[in-house]
């Protein structure tokens, strides 16, 4: 665990530090010059050669990096934690609950399924293919890039990483330079692990991202803003790279008056403050009717208190805020607003208590942008028709949180609004599940990952049509020169549709085709009755000569 809760934090600059040395294997470091750009290239074009070499295919060696990876988290914990911890001030409790546990879950989750996965799909057939062989093939990618964020380092760099292997690509990992320690020892472990040519680290910030969207990739995973995520947009379209964009947004949170205040309170103070407020699904406002104002913030205090003890500070289950420049953004999101409990902080530590605003006006600052951190406004409105045209006149947040006894409510709400993903009566909690695709929409991302979804993310599902080089007689039909009749038989294979004239020529064809499919199909079977019945014709003719 890196400093204790409440003990003087040095602030280091990060992001030029891991570009003071040259490129490696383990984790590559660059040099800032001209000789970047080559360098980057050149580590990109190792890795995909290493692709190419299609090692990373068989079903085999995926179980096997798997597997591997699943042993460097266990065997490596106690550094992992402590790396999350140094970063985030995080407890290595919370950084096990928070961070590793979805890891070891998810590569378990990827074990058990993907023999299954990799295998090809037959798919439905028309009257056209139905003798032919129709199967989906999931491939891999090529060579994918994983941009990671700092407030979860671990989890949202590691678990698309899980995907990626599982998929059969090979991976250029890029942990986020405001989580150092984490990309440290990310870039220290995973070459102790996994293949060193096909899974490989890269370190370092902007210069280095901007220089490394400059390459080709198969497909890009970025986690983080949206205002980056654009650039990295805009850096893909370039060689027409897809993306999976894991961006973030205002996640609102309604109460209704028929709910029992105190859970919701609990959940909701448990969502809000964990990591510091720095989650992208956490609740980021509360809208709910005026009075039910003070009776929140009341509930809110009390389980501040319950979690964190007396003295927040001091709680090792409270995170400090990542950086000196988020510290301050999150500060000025409290100017000229009313602080109905909360509002201290340190600047040395980076600390800010958990803190409710109240009456807040939808036009200050605190309601402009996403706050991303322990600050938490409500919004009043007058009811649930008001809240949900609140959350259709801004983007399209990531999360949305609905709490009430009414389920016809909380059906409503989902109905009426769009959001990333919802959760009724709880927050967060619909993260941990993966079978539900985890990613925004509109401006808080596209695409999305978790589970088989990010074997899908970075899987190309190939179609794949296998006919035989016999039954050209069928095959005419679509040749020049086209006639009307030929036209009949089309709509008849792909639109049923009958010329009633030729319905008894049709149906003759029809009946054809099925003896063609069942002769197919039993062609075993019906070639040893053939036999059998030549051998037992035979065998009269012979015993009847011999009488
Ligand atoms: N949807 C999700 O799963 C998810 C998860 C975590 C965070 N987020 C969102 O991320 C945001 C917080 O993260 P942040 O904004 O501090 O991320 P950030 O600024 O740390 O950016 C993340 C990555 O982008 C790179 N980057 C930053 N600026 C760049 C530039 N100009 N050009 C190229 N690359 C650049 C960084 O090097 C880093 O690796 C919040 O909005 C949050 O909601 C979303
Ligand atoms: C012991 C009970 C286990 C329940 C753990 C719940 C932990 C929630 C972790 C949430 C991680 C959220 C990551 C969000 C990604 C965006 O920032």
């Amino acid at each position: 665990m890196g400093t204790p809760p409440g003990g003087r934090r040095r602030e280091r600059r990060r992001g030029p530090h891991l570009r003071a040395s040259r490129l490696s294997r383990t984790g590559v470091l660059l040099p800032c010059s001209s000789l970047q750009d080559r360098a980057m290239e050149r580590e990109v074009q190792r890795v995909r050669q290493a692709f190419l070499s299609g090692r990373s295919r068989p079903l085999r060696f995926r179980l096997q990096q798997l597997e591997a990876l699943r042993r460097m988290v266990q065997e490596r914990e106690k550094d992992i934690l402590a790396a999350i911890g140094s970063d985030l001030c995080k407890s290595e409790l919370n950084a096990y609950t928070q961070e590793v546990i979805s890891v070891l879950g998810e590569i378990d989750f990827m074990l058990e399924n993907l023999p299954e996965w990799v295998t090809a799909k037959p798919v439905k057939k028309n009257l056209l293919t139905m003798l032919d062989e129709a199967y989906l093939q999931p491939q891999p990618l090529g060579v994918v890039l994983i941009i990671g964020a700092w407030n979860y380092p671990f989890v949202l760099t590691i678990q698309p990483l899980i995907g990626a292997i599982a998929a059969g690509n090979a991976v250029i990992i890029k942990p986020s330079e405001l989580s150092e320690n984490t990309a440290t020892i990310l870039a220290k472990l995973l070459p102790q692990y996994l293949d060193q040519d096909l899974y490989i680290v890269i370190n370092g910030g902007v210069e280095e991202t901007t220089e490394l969207l400059k390459q080709r990739f198969d497909h890009i995973l970025y986690t983080g803003n949206t205002a980056v995520g654009k650039i990295v947009m805009e850096a893909a379209a370039k060689h027409l790279t897809p993306v999976t964009l894991e961006l973030g947004g205002k996640s609102p949170c309604y109460i209704d008056k028929d709910c029992d205040l105190d859970i919701v309170c609990r959940r909701i103070t448990w969502g809000k403050y964990m990591n510091c407020g720095q989650t992208c699904i956490a609740p980021d406002y509360i809208l709910c009717e005026a009075s039910l104002q003070n009776q929140i913030v009341q509930k809110i205090k009390e389980t501040v208190k319950e979690f964190y003890g007396e003295n927040v500070k001091e709680s090792p289950d409270y995170e400090r805020i990542i950086n000196r420049r988020h510290f301050k953004r999150i500060l000025s999101l409290l100017e000229g607003q009313k602080i109905a409990f909360g509002g201290e902080t340190d600047e040395a530590t980076r600390y800010i208590a958990p803190t409710v605003l109240t009456d807040v006006d939808p036009k200050t600052k605190v309601m402009q942008e996403e706050i991303f951190g322990p600050v938490l406004p409500i919004v009043p409105v007058k009811n649930v028709d008001e809240a949900i045209n609140f959350i259709n006149e801004r983007e399209k947040p990531l999360a949305l949180y609905v709490f009430s006894h009414n389920h016809k409510l909380i059906k409503r709400m989902i109905d009426e609004t769009s959001s990333g993903g919802v959760t009724g009566n709880d927050v967060i909690m619909h993260f941990m599940l993966n079978s539900f695709p985890f990613g925004g929409v509109g401006s808080s991302g596209m695409g999305a990952y978790h589970g088989k979804h990010t074997f899908d993310t970075f899987s190309h599902q190939r179609p794949c049509l296998l006919k035989s080089l016999k039954r050209e007689g069928a095959n005419k039909l679509r040749y020049p020169p086209n006639s009307q009749s030929k036209v009949d038989w089309g709509k008849f294979f792909l639109l049923k549709r009958f010329n009633k004239e030729k319905l008894g020529l049709l149906l003759l064809t029809f009946l054809g085709i099925v003896a063609a499919v069942l002769v197919k199909k039993y062609q075993a079977v019906l070639r040893r009755k053939a036999l059998l019945i030549f051998l037992v014709v035979h065998r009269l003719r012979w015993s009847s000569k011999q009488r």
